[in-house]
Formats: structure tokens, sequence, C-alpha cells
């Protein structure tokens, strides 16, 4: 028997970008060491709600935000410390964008700027953030070798690594198999099935199919607006809402 414990907990949720209103009222519970997939057409504010849960839309001018987001029960929106945060809460993007310099230094670059330089803790976490990203074997032999070298796919896991080794306890990622082809995209859907183990996932997809195989969880979006949320197997087999039921089997818009 597996107990449900709430990691995020989002109170009425509501977000505007100038007048223009992209969330509104979205209460949700995101469940600890579980994967809860975000779906929805385009522009129905996926994207902007993964981006509150760590305050990502800060940096984005004219946003009012209203309600409560609260992460282990703390209202991170009352919190100073963004960093913080940030850290806790990491990010994986649609693309991968490591920065132009070796393996080793991408992964480490996060730990070195929390001031970490000891050469042996660095090498652990390094070792340790390939190795729970699955692609220790695949880049073991060439570490000092650029990033940029390596295929989509591998970029992509070594962005997982990258976030890994700031030691989060949630790691949001936006369509982070969007731009990779179908042996990429399955290797990442496996990582993010072992992840779980070890921390709490929130990601948005465009694919249905991904959402049904990688999620516990699933939310589905329409204009701004949470339709429906419930256990993945529910959401895809005996929907509630005929917008969801619509949206699933295809027969939308
Ligand atoms: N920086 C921004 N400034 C103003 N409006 C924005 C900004 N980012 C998003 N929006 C608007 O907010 C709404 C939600 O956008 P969002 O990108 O969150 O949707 P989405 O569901 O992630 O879409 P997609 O699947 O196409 O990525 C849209 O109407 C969009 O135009």
């Amino acid at each position: 028997m597996s107990l449900n414990n709430t990691k995020i907990s989002i109170k009425n949720l509501d977000l505007y970008y100038g007048n223009n209103q992209a969330l509104k009222k979205i209460n949700m519970n995101i469940e600890e060491r579980k994967v809860t997939a975000l779906i929805g057409p385009s522009g129905c504010g996926k994207s902007t709600f993964l981006r509150t849960l760590n305050r990502m839309n800060d940096l984005i001018d004219n946003v009012r935000i209203e309600g409560q987001i609260e992460v282990d029960g703390e209202d991170i929106y009352k919190s100073e410390d963004v960093i913080k945060l940030r850290t806790k809460v990491g990010m994986v993007f649609q693309k991968p964008n490591l920065f132009p310099m070796s393996i080793y230094d991408n992964v480490a670059y996060g730990p070195r700027t929390h001031g970490i330089k000891d050469r042996k803790v660095l090498d652990k976490i390094v070792e340790e953030s390939l190795r729970g990203a699955a692609i220790w074997d695949e880049v073991k032999d060439r570490l000092k070798s650029s990033a940029l070298g390596l295929s989509g796919g591998q970029q992509q896991r070594i962005c997982i690594a990258r976030t890994i080794a700031m030691k989060p306890e949630v790691i949001l990622m936006d369509e982070p198999t969007s731009a990779l082809d179908p042996i990429s995209t399955a290797k990442v859907e496996e990582l993010i099935e072992s992840l779980k183990d070890e921390y709490t996932i929130v990601i948005v997809t465009h694919n249905m199919q991904q959402a049904a195989r990688v999620s516990d969880q699933t939310a589905f979006f329409l204009t701004g607006e949470v339709v429906e949320f419930s256990d993945t197997k529910t959401m895809f087999t005996t929907p509630t809402d005929k917008r969801t039921e619509d949206y699933i089997t295809g027969r939308f818009g």
C-alpha cells in the first residue's frame, strides 16, 4: 500500500499577463514521488502553470499572481529566497540547453556555483548525477569532451543530470521530449519512470500517449482552467467531463 503525500498544494491560483488572465482558479494537490502530467491544447496555460511552481514567471514583466502555492506546506510566494526554491524545484526545458563546455563542467556547474570546489566531491556528484540520469555508461569515457558533441537525446539526459546535481526534490519538465527522436524519447520516458522513486515530477506534454505511459496523475487544462484532474488511468478510461473525453479521443476543436 502506498501512502499519498502532498508535495505541492495549489490553492485558488490566478495568473494575469497584463489584463489577460492566463490561469483561472486552479486548485490541485501534486503528490510526492509521483509523476503528474499537464495536458491540453496549445495556449491553455500549461507552461505558465509549470513556471509558477518555481517562480520562473517572476522573470516576465507585467505578471500578477493571486492565490497560493505551497511546497512542503510553505507558501513559495511569501519566501524571499527564490534561489533556494529553484534549487529545490529544478527545471528541464523543451530543448536541451547545455553550456558550450565539457560534459563534466556542465554537470558540475550548479554545485560549483554553490561553492563546492573539492575535486573529489565534484567527481562524486558528477558520477552520481550522470548515473541517475541513465547516461553514465554512454559518457564516462568522454567527460572532458564538449557536451555539444552529443546527440539531442543524450544532451537532454545531461540536462536532467545537471538538474539532479543540484539535489532537487521536485523536477519540472516542459515538453522534454518534443525535440527528440522516438528512441531518445523512449529513453527519457524510462528515465522519468525511474526518477520518481526519488523525485516529484511535473511534466508538460503534448503527447497524450506519453502522459498515459509516464504519469500517475493527469491534469487537463483548457483556456486557463483545470477541467479535470485525476489519476491517469481514470482520466484516460473514464473521464468525467465531456471536454476531457473529446480532447483525449481527438474529437476536440
Ligand atoms: N510572456 C508572456 N506574456 C504574455 N502572454 C503570455 C506570455 N506567455 C504566455 N502567454 C499567454 O498565456 C496563455 C497561456 O500560454 P502558455 O504558453 O502557458 O500555454 P501552453 O498551454 O503551455 O501552450 P503550448 O502548448 O503552445 O506551449 C496564452 O494565451 C499565451 O499567449
